[in-house]
């Protein structure tokens, strides 16, 4: 990948080139450049499965895209992307493929990886994925008691909740007619917030818990789980004259999801409520595969395939289309450009569509536990940019928080909007229909109008009278637009491939490795350390002034 050479890419001939261009047009106001280039939708826009990408309304003109090009072609984006999809060890840091891309292939394909085709292996997890959606959907699935299941609790974190959780809110309105109705629930938290309150309001006897973690380590999930076993066995083993077996309720009520069975065999999952996946899908990539139960159960088999069809329509144009052409391409040469010449390292995610509500919080773990790197691939330091800070929200609600920053701050930002074009038909109802229509419409217009006074400032006014200061606003800053023709299974799977690549190709350009996440490990490692001498075994004579005065006053606390 990166640099068929070992040279980092701030050496590069390109990069050298990007600065000095960048100089010429870093004091040039986006509205200059659509004052002189009236064909910028023409020439910034492209439509790929079911998406439309306007990249307009970036500071840059068509010689900066020559340069990226350039800089892609130097840094070796062509055969990078070649051995992401084809299998090689692209995650050097732990010698292994990143396959996601293999999950959502249709089951004509092959995919020889070391010499073994893993086609059949994905499609055998998905039939077995399917049998258990199939039980739960017939109503067949009985607790312990013999009740029909009608709650699903998915106990995971990070990649093994954010995914489904954004995908099933997202899709809810695909879900199936005539099947047993399944609610999907989600808890996350190792503090038990959230599960505490799922645990006060579902009958044990029709709740069964999904333990959905790759590693089958992670302590926030096992900390859930514990809870969630311990609430099950008090309330169902003595439930009625016939003591129910401890063994019983855990098989009963807990499905696992993970790439270890030894750790879900030992934990007490029994063998056919196993979903297994491989070590080459990381965590954040994982929702395309068995950890995408929940949203199975939400959407069922059916439009869940329609979802991998749709990432994989993206996986084959990454691969074939030209760079000029080629929408996770571009939409990464757009961040390069941004965070590496123009200097802007605040990246907002803005969709205007409420189903979208956790794409901010799914693309902050996707773009940031991935491209969030200090270390070249061979481990050198490096000196330049890589992944800005990225935060969003529902657009509508934003425009009434942080927006305010955005218009008259002082920080440069750049917008991703997302919205999708048609909406509401399938409500039944004329009137209703008519009205949501009429909102939907109000969000499209809001959506265009922020990214265009974001581009043009007080000038998008028609009347230029003159302005107090404090009602300035001066625009320029830049923004993507990403446009749904409707939000399907098949566009979601689209657009969230289209992210999925473009953090790969900025993890080429800037020479990272984009599937490790070591970081985090230090945090977890301390984190345990910590607990011990909250627990009174450890030695709190080694713990700076703060980390002590917080643990003491934690322990004042108990004695109250
Ligand atoms: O699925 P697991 O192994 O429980 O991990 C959960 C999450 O924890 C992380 O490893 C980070 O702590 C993520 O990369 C991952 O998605």
């Amino acid at each position: 990948m990166a640099s068929a050479s070992s040279a980092t890419p701030d050496t590069l001939p390109a990069w050298q080139t990007l600065k000095h261009h960048a100089e010429t047009l870093q004091h040039v106001h986006l509205k200059t450049l659509f004052g002189t280039e009236p064909s910028r939708w023409e020439s910034f826009t492209r439509q790929v499965a079911g998406l439309t990408l306007d990249l307009s309304k970036q500071r840059w003109d068509d010689d900066t895209l020559e340069h990226l090009f350039t800089l892609a072609s130097e840094a070796g984006v062509p055969s990078a992307i070649e051995a992401l999809l084809s299998g090689k060890r692209v995650n050097v840091s732990e010698n292994r493929p990143a396959l996601h891309t293999a999950l959502r292939l249709p089951d004509d394909a092959t995919l020889e990886v070391e010499g073994e085709d893993i086609v059949a292996a994905v499609h055998e997890s998905l039939a077995q994925m399917e049998r258990l959606v199939s039980r739960l959907h017939a109503g067949q699935w009985r607790g312990a008691t013999g009740k029909p299941i009608r709650h699903v609790v998915n106990l995971g974190v990070g990649g093994s909740d954010l995914g489904p959780l954004m995908v099933t809110h997202a899709l809810a309105d695909f879900r199936p007619k005539d099947i047993h109705p399944v609610e999907v629930h989600f808890a996350s938290t190792m503090d038990g917030s959230q599960l505490a309150d799922y645990l006060s309001r579902l009958n044990p006897e029709t709740t069964i818990f999904v333990l959905s973690s790759k590693s089958f380590t992670t302590i926030d999930t096992l900390s859930n789980a514990n809870t969630a076993r311990e609430w099950l066995l008090s309330r169902l083993t003595q439930h009625g004259a016939t003591p129910i077996s401890a063994e019983l309720v855990v098989r009963q009520h807990f499905i696992g999801v993970s790439a270890s069975p030894e750790k879900m065999t030992e934990w007490g999952i029994a063998d056919d409520h196993q979903l297994t996946f491989w070590e080459w899908v990381g965590g954040r990539y994982s929702l395309w595969g068995t950890i995408g139960l929940p949203i199975a159960l939400v959407v069922g088999m059916a439009n869940f395939r329609e979802f991998l069809a749709g990432a994989h329509a993206m996986d084959r144009h990454f691969a074939e289309a030209e760079m000029a052409e080629n929408l996770p391409v571009l939409l990464a040469l757009a961040g390069i450009w941004n965070v590496n010449f123009l200097d802007i390292r605040a990246h907002s995610i803005l969709p205007y569509d409420g189903r979208l509500e956790y794409f901010a919080a799914y693309l902050e773990q996707l773009e940031m536990e991935s491209n969030g790197k200090s270390v070249t691939r061979q481990g050198q330091p490096i000196n330049y940019s890589t992944c800005p800070v990225l935060w969003g929200q529902l657009g509508p609600n934003a425009q009434h928080a942080f927006y305010q920053l955005l218009h008259q701050g002082t920080q440069p930002v750049v917008c991703d909007f997302i919205a999708p074009l048609k909406r509401y038909d399938e409500v039944e109802d004329p009137d209703t229909r008519r009205h949501l229509k009429t909102q939907h419409r109000l969000a499209l217009a809001n959506c265009f109008a922020q990214s265009r006074v974001l581009m043009l400032g007080d000038d998008a006014l028609e009347d230029d009278g003159p302005r107090p200061e404090h009602k300035r606003y001066r625009g320029n800053q830049p923004s993507t637009t990403v446009l749904l023709d409707q939000l399907t299974p098949a566009t979601l799977g689209s657009l969230i491939a289209l992210y999925e690549h473009k953090v790969f190709v900025q993890a080429v350009i800037w020479d990272i490795n984009p599937f490790d996440q070591w970081g985090v490990e230090l945090g977890k490692q301390i984190a345990t350390d910590t607990q011990k001498i909250i627990d009174h075994e450890g030695d709190l004579s080694r713990m700076d002034a703060s980390s002590k005065g917080l643990i003491e006053a934690f322990w004042a606390s108990e004695q109250e």
